[in-house]
């Protein structure tokens, strides 16, 4: 898990913000915007603002190691592709801390031991809910489960949309941005890589 953990500095707990020096950022960054934090209906929204953060990037304070450590054995043998697709998550980039929103296909090939469908997509939660680059959370989800329940490999693949381009910046709306990470048997082999393609695509 070093991996994870080194892409990863997070806070530490001795040197997080209290609540109301988030709630100050929160009121400098609505004078910065323009607005009046002391009218009626902002009076409330620094509190709303920083409890939002801290679901929005709940993923600081979640291990995926917690989350994958739970597998099953009894699957009859089976050692075929296991694709969970379509997983919608939300992120923020974190150059511009807007919102990144898509979808995350993560299949692996397994080596005895299977894992809970929905901890892979709470794998995809915990990654999803920090600030990142689309590039470093489909590296993370893959290498989490790679070196968690050492399967004969990972195919992770994220489609999303870019609110930074979008809303803001050069303003393209629509344009999505595909990445993948392969590890083990999908890495090594092309074959399986169109294996686990042609099986995100397939309907
Ligand atoms: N590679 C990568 N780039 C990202 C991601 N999210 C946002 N970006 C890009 O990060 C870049 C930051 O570029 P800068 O020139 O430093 O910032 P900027 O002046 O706000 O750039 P513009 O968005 O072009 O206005 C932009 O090109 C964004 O599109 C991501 O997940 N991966
Ligand atoms: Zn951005």
């Amino acid at each position: 898990m070093d991996a994870i953990v080194k892409n990863f500095p997070q806070v530490v707990e001795s040197e997080r913000p209290s609540q109301k020096e988030a709630e100050d950022a929160v009121r400098v960054l609505l004078r910065w915007a323009g607005d009046d934090p002391r009218r009626e209906g902002l009076l409330d929204t620094p509190e709303r603002v920083a409890k939002a953060y801290r679901e929005l990037f709940a993923g600081y304070d979640m291990n995926p190691e917690d989350v994958l450590g739970r597998t099953f054995e009894e699957v009859a043998g089976y050692d075929d592709i296991v694709l969970v697709r379509d997983i919608p998550f939300f992120s923020h980039c974190e150059h511009h801390m807007v919102p990144i929103i898509g979808k995350a296909h993560v299949a692996y090939l397994p080596n005895g031991r299977v894992l809970g469908l929905s901890k892979i997509a709470r794998v995809v939660e915990i990654f999803g809910r920090r600030l990142q680059t689309q590039e470093a959370m489909t590296a993370q989800i893959a290498n989490a489960i790679d070196e968690t329940l050492r399967p004969r490999g990972v195919a992770v693949m994220i489609d999303a949309e870019h609110m930074c381009m979008a809303m803001r910046g050069v303003q393209k709306q629509g344009s999505s941005t595909l990445t993948t990470t392969f590890t083990g048997a999908f890495k090594a082999d092309p074959a399986e890589q169109v294996r686990f393609m042609s099986m995100v695509r397939g309907r």
